[in-house]
């Protein structure tokens, strides 16, 4: 009997340990076959596997640059006191990449044979191009000065805004024109409404964005480098809603959207461990990605009016987040909605911002940007939308 119940512990007693065995050495196993690589590692081998197929052998020159040290621009706040700003850029050798691409433009035109070649689309793009009030310095090609930190003016408002100056392209092509009714849809933290802001030509901007947190950055830019007389309930709206909604809430609207969305931001995902797209825990949603983009951009292109644009704009270099998006919603949008939009040809922007930014030729939609070290910004996508109907 005793000898029973000491057969009876010893036996309990060995299932307890086979069990305890067992729980560790699955632990341990599931420890070490799967390390845990910082997120920025796991954009890198995911970006050499898809870009290098995308790119080829232009990939390492890519990569190399995304590594290296982005290049900033100073876009001059035309609301403050600019006069000494731009005199102190000029004297370091910074130049307006806007205003060289008009002088360039303005060469073109007058050369018969070279405007000839451009299709009527691609003169209109120039001609409002030649017409922009935004001034965006940059250093010239090779050179890696940086512009030191933008100081308050006599008034309290901010001299310029440091961004890539990629970034202003999206704006350019949305080609503001004056009294237009603008909306941003994912606007936050607000460097491209700033920039809408600039042309002085928006009659009313709604700038939205989903996130309340990148909202309040929005409001800081604002009231950093804006009047208060030019920001009024009566100018600006500022708002915070899920901007797939917005084709029910505001259809046929604006004159002008744009939709620069969420992204993997590959720049960022390379080199920033903080607020990662590639960590493991966000795989579900970088995966979802295509599909929030094509709801936002269809959504952007509803509320839309007929004869209006919308701007679609990216910094990541994935044709799964740029061209395919744009030709989906853009199949979305007749199939569902009976609503035609027409990507415009934007390639006139290669020509006149070569000097500047380096681009890719082989689109087949839209512009992309490529990092180059001699040029250091982008990625940066965007492709412009003509609603017909
Ligand atoms: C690339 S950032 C926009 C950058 C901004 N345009 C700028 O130039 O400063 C994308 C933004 O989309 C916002 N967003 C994400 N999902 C959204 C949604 N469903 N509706 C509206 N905004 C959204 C994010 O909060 C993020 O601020």
């Amino acid at each position: 009997m005793a000898a029973c119940m000491v057969m009876g512990v010893l036996q309990r007693k060995v299932t307890v340990l086979s069990l305890t065995f067992r729980r560790h050495k699955f632990k341990k196993k599931w420890a070490t076959t799967l390390p845990k690589l910082p997120s920025s590692s796991l954009a890198l081998q995911y970006f050499d596997i898809n870009y290098s197929m995308q790119f080829g052998e232009q990939w390492p020159s890519i990569r190399i640059s995304l590594l290296c040290e982005q290049k900033y621009g100073a876009l001059v706040n035309n609301f403050s006191e600019k006069e000494a700003v731009m005199k102190n850029f000029y004297s370091s050798n910074a130049t307006d990449f806007i205003s060289d691409a008009q002088n360039l433009i303005s060469l073109y035109t007058k050369e018969k044979n070279v405007s000839d070649e451009l299709s009527v689309n691609a003169t209109a793009n120039l001609s409002s191009l030649s017409k922009s009030k935004l001034t965006c310095f940059t250093f010239s090609r090779g050179d890696i000065s940086r512009f030191p930190k933008s100081r308050p003016d006599c008034f309290g408002l901010l001299e310029y805004y440091l961004m890539d100056a990629s970034s202003l392209l999206p704006v350019l092509a949305l080609d503001i024109q004056h009294g237009h009714s603008v909306l941003d849809l994912c606007a936050a933290p607000g460097g491209k409404t700033l920039a809408l802001l600039q042309t002085n030509n928006c009659r009313f901007l709604t700038a939205n964005d989903l996130s309340v947190s990148r909202c309040k950055r929005l409001q800081t830019v604002m009231r950093s480098y804006v009047p208060r007389d030019q920001r009024t309930d009566k100018n600006v709206q500022i708002t915070t809603r899920d901007g797939r909604l917005w084709g029910d809430v505001e259809n046929s609207t604006y004159d002008r959207v744009l939709v620069d969305v969420p992204c993997t931001t590959d720049r960022h995902s390379l080199l920033e461990e903080e607020n990662n797209i590639f960590h493991r825990m966000r795989t579900k949603q970088r995966q979802m990605l295509p599909l929030l983009q094509t709801e936002l951009l269809l959504a952007g292109i509803l509320s839309t009016k007929p004869g209006g644009e919308v701007v679609y704009s990216t910094c990541t270099l994935s044709q799964l987040q740029n061209e395919y998006v744009v030709e989906r919603a853009v199949e979305l949008a007749a199939s569902e909605h009976g609503v035609h939009v027409e990507p415009q040809d934007l390639s006139c922007f290669r020509k006149v911002f070569k000097d500047t930014f380096n681009f890719y030729q082989d689109c087949r939609v839209g512009e992309l940007v490529l990092p180059h070290l001699t040029a250091n910004f982008g990625p940066m996508f965007f492709c412009k939308l003509l609603r017909i109907r």
